[in-house]
């Protein structure tokens, strides 16, 4: 059964277009990945599923409950983190962490101290003297402490370093195996490959494409930047362009490996690989 169901959804701000069709669905233990850049539409979709904002057309689902009218019903269950994280400023984290248990009578304290020992949390800090990444750390544990049936999280890695990302990561996939139905948006293409089960990718307030993650894969392709690069003839089947001895590579990730074992063989003084950015596929997509 589908937990979180967004049917052609349609959102105006006056004359400006917020979004104007969105669909996807996601089933329980399922993560789904909206992907789109600044603007795409991503924020408008989240708000109207968190009973924010009233959508002008089609539809917003929670367990069948139609949002946002419904929302008191199925508002407990969810675990919301939203993209600039603004809490009580004055208050101290392990008093909000108080506050947050009256709101939530099932806390399982053991829990959250696992929470707050894994992302290393400063409890006795003000939320208004903490950093950015340290106010996300506070919007994950929140988020995740209740163990929500829904989890909706609207680019929850920015501003993270990437160790808290990965352990960030890690938390999310125990709640995907307890059977947490899981919306997470961002607009970097590696972490939606690395984490999500599927993906809806919007542009313009329109879904361009969806499906499975390895499609995904089929369709991003990995920037290798070689510095230094005296050149080997076999590196010739593949596509590159040059400046100098600076060489970047467009591979397919299903040649990466292959690619990786060639290059090896070759002298250069150094090498990065970077996923290619969300505009470059949608430029060479003409989408
Ligand atoms: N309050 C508002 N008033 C007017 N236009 C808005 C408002 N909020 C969003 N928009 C517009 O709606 C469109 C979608 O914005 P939205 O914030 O949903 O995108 P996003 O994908 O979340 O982008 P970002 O990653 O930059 O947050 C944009 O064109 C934006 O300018």
């Amino acid at each position: 059964m589908y937990m979180i169901v967004v049917k052609n959804l349609k959102k105006r701000y006056g004359k400006r277009i917020g979004i104007e069709d969105v669909s996807f669905e996601i089933r329980e233990g399922e993560i789904l990945g909206l992907i789109g850049p600044n603007g795409a539409g991503k924020t408008t979709t989240i708000r109207i599923l968190t009973g924010f904002l009233t959508p002008d057309g089609g539809e917003a689902l929670i367990s069948n409950k139609k949002m946002p009218m419904e929302i008191d019903q199925v508002k407990k269950d969810i675990g919301y983190i939203p993209g600039e994280v603004n809490f009580y400023g004055d208050m101290k984290i392990k008093d909000f962490l108080k506050f947050n248990r009256s709101f939530y009578k099932n806390i399982d304290l053991e829990y959250e101290k696992y929470i707050i020992n894994t992302l290393e949390i400063d409890l006795n800090k003000k939320f208004k003297e903490l950093s950015l990444g340290n106010k996300k750390k506070v919007a994950i544990l929140q988020a995740l402490v209740h163990n929500p049936k829904y989890l909706i999280l609207d680019e929850p890695t920015s501003g993270l370093d990437p160790l808290v990302q990965q352990k960030f990561y890690a938390l999310l996939e125990e709640h995907k195996k307890r059977g947490a139905a899981i919306l997470f948006s961002s607009h970097i293409l590696s972490e939606i490959e690395k984490l999500c089960d599927k993906f809806s990718m919007i542009k313009e307030g329109k879904v361009i494409i969806s499906g499975e993650i390895s499609k995904l894969r089929d369709i991003s392709l990995k920037q290798v930047f070689v510095y230094g690069l005296n050149f080997c003839e076999f590196l010739e089947n593949y596509p590159y362009q040059k400046e100098g001895t600076n060489y970047v590579f467009e591979i397919k990730q299903n040649q990466l490996k292959d690619f990786l074992g060639n290059i090896l063989k070759c002298e250069f003084k150094d090498i990065e690989i970077k996923s290619q950015a969300l505009e470059d596929i949608f430029l060479k997509m003409y989408i």
